[in-house]
């Protein structure tokens, strides 16, 4: 175990759900019991996390980000989780075993690119049992934390939560919008596009994502925090769909407080609504967490994005978590482990480390 992983095991053996999550106690806190702070409004007991690693970054161009959910997994994410109260399932990558997923562009020959898209038959066949895997875990009424991989992943952790919740709605923490569609990306990588799937937008209903990827998300129920790299015609599909964004700008210009509140009063006004968070870890500034595959500067300080996670936690209405994009390959061996640790500690937050 490294030196962080122990120093952030040793903090945490003392805490326990029933005393840190759940309630406050009678005894400090003025008269008699206090009220549950933190309620989970969707699951069901126990409360049980299923973590999801997908080790998959056939979405873009740069090797690596397969590697994620491992080094977060070894880093000590299941333990972590478990003592903060919840009980934690993990399959390794064997849902995906049987598909070549690690697989990125220099396989063009198998899998030529279509109606301008990268790797289209792998990405979507990895979507696609994402979606069922994360679909049962819904389904069973627990929390699936899927650990990527790049951002494509997206489009099949989303469709999956959709299938047992279609009225939830999404938080997309990003950079970047990633809602290019095949026809506008000047890219060609898919983890540019999964919103415009989720959306079904003009140039979406196109093989083979149209034999599984229904359009299963509304424009009002997707709201980003965090974008400050977002291509023209990405601008374009923003403004005409009338979707709500949280830019940097906004984030300096009103705190991230407000800009939390204001994101979740759009897209769940009484917080009687399912969410879904999807936190691409390039919100955060480079600084914070380097080791991606696009960073951009000026991004989200460690407790703006750490305070998206405990404010969505604190609605009790989170039904899913996606942290995508860490990449322990790109950068020196501190960037890593600290791109990681912010990776493992973001998800903490997200499942109420830091709500009394
Ligand atoms: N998930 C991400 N990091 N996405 C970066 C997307 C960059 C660019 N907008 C593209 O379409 O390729
Ligand atoms: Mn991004
Ligand atoms: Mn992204």
């Amino acid at each position: 175990m490294s030196f962080l992983a122990r120093r952030l095991a040793r903090s945490q053996v003392t805490r326990t759900f029933s005393t840190s999550v759940r309630r406050l106690g009678g005894g400090g806190v003025g008269e008699g019991q206090a009220a549950p702070t933190y309620v989970h409004k969707f699951l069901k007991e126990p409360p049980t996390v299923a973590v999801v690693g997908c080790p998959f970054s056939g979405g873009q161009a740069r090797p690596g980000v397969d590697l994620g959910p491992n080094a977060l997994v070894e880093f000590g994410l299941l333990n972590q989780i478990k003592q903060l109260g919840w009980n934690v399932s993990y399959d390794g990558a064997k849902p995906f075993a049987d598909i070549a997923h690690t697989r990125h562009d220099a396989d063009d020959a198998v899998d030529p690119p279509s109606h301008n898209m990268k790797n289209a038959r792998l990405v979507s066949a990895v979507c696609e049992r994402l979606a069922e895997v994360v679909g049962q875990h819904a389904k069973r009424g627990e929390l699936p934390v899927t650990v990527g991989g790049d951002h494509s992943l997206a489009l099949g952790s989303i469709a999956g939560t959709m299938s047992k919740h279609p009225d939830a709605c999404v938080l997309w923490i990003d950079a970047h919008a990633d809602i290019n569609t095949p026809l506008t990306t000047t890219t060609g990588n898919l983890h540019g596009c999964p919103v415009s799937f989720l959306l079904g937008l003009d140039g979406t209903d196109v093989a083979p994502f149209n034999k599984w990827a229904k359009p299963c998300l509304s424009p009002n129920r997707i709201v980003y925090i965090g974008l400050r790299d977002v291509d023209p015609a990405e601008k374009r599909i923003l403004r005409e769909n009338n979707i709500k964004c949280f830019t940097m700008h906004d984030v300096d210009k009103y705190g991230i407080g407000a800009c939390v509140q204001k994101a979740l009063d759009h897209v769940n006004p009484e917080r009687t609504r399912p969410v879904h968070l999807s936190f691409d870890v390039d919100a955060t500034d480079p600084s914070v967490a380097g080791s991606t595959g696009t960073p951009v500067r000026g991004g989200l300080t460690f407790r703006e994005g750490h305070y998206i996670c405990e404010a969505v936690a604190e609605t009790g209405c989170l039904v899913a978590l996606d942290i995508m994009e860490v990449n322990p390959t790109l950068g020196d061996e501190k960037l890593v482990e600290q791109t990681v640790a912010v990776g493992c500690s973001l998800a903490r937050a997200a499942l109420g480390e830091t709500l009394l």
